[in-house]
């Protein structure tokens, strides 16, 4: 499903974020990337989304090279993952459901099953009684789950997810990890970034770790 063929990628003015990274996953695998600050763990999963490009090699995504997508074809790409970052921000004027909807709303679904769909999503993170409250009046825990909704509501069949559990207390982030392995359960491919790594190893799950750019396991 993914597929890294010595990646390199450089930030200007010389910054190497990653240097040969090669590595494999298989549909339905859990792949948790760790690594120190500024290992290169962001840009990793940057360049499965196509939201930067490989300076060297190749970053293959259901056998597409996605490092060499034209910008029209990214949203195809696009719609079939589901992105939790620090920079997909939630929209502060939109009540939850509207947040979860809109990736929908954008792909051109009917608005009863979409609306359908919307309500599984909120389901599944747990906040269906909280379909209208503004996202202000969620915890930092609630905000979190509700980015995971958006990002699973278009079921994507790859999950990526850049430190989801930061910024939240220790009962909380146990709860945002299960929400992933659950998704992992039920076969959706799951590549995340994290320092906790302890919070995510269910049995089958794979540790891909980094060093200044350097893959080292
Ligand atoms: N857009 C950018 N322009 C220039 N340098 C960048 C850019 N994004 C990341 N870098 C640099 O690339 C290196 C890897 O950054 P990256 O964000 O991938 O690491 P990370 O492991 O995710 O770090 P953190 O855990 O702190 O988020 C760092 O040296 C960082 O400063």
């Amino acid at each position: 499903m993914i597929r890294f063929d010595s990646v390199a990628k450089r930030y200007p003015p010389g910054i190497d974020a990653l240097a040969e990274i090669s590595f494999q996953v298989e549909p339905g695998e859990l792949v948790i990337v760790s690594g120190h600050s500024g290992a290169g763990k962001s840009t990793l999963l940057k360049l499965i989304a196509a939201i930067e490009t490989p300076t060297a090699g190749t970053v293959l995504v259901n056998g597409q090279n996605v490092g060499a997508l034209r910008s029209s074809a990214i949203p195809y790409l696009r719609r079939n993952l589901g992105l939790v970052f620090q920079d997909q921000k939630l929209l502060f004027d939109r009540n939850a459901f509207e947040n979860v909807m809109l990736p929908l709303a954008i792909a051109g679904f009917a608005p009863k099953e979409a609306a359908r769909r919307v309500r599984a999503a909120l389901d599944k993170v747990g906040l269906l009684a909280r379909e209208k409250a503004m996202p202000i009046a969620l915890s930092g825990g609630e905000q979190q789950r509700l980015a995971i909704a958006r990002a699973v509501v278009g079921r994507p069949s790859l999950l990526l997810a850049d430190e989801p559990t930061a910024y939240l207390d220790p009962e909380t982030a146990r709860t945002v990890a299960d929400i992933f392995i659950d998704f992992y359960r039920v076969g959706v491919t799951v590549l995340l970034a994290t320092y906790d790594e302890a919070l995510f190893l269910p049995r089958g799950a794979r540790r891909l770790g980094l060093d200044h750019g350097r893959m080292t396991s």
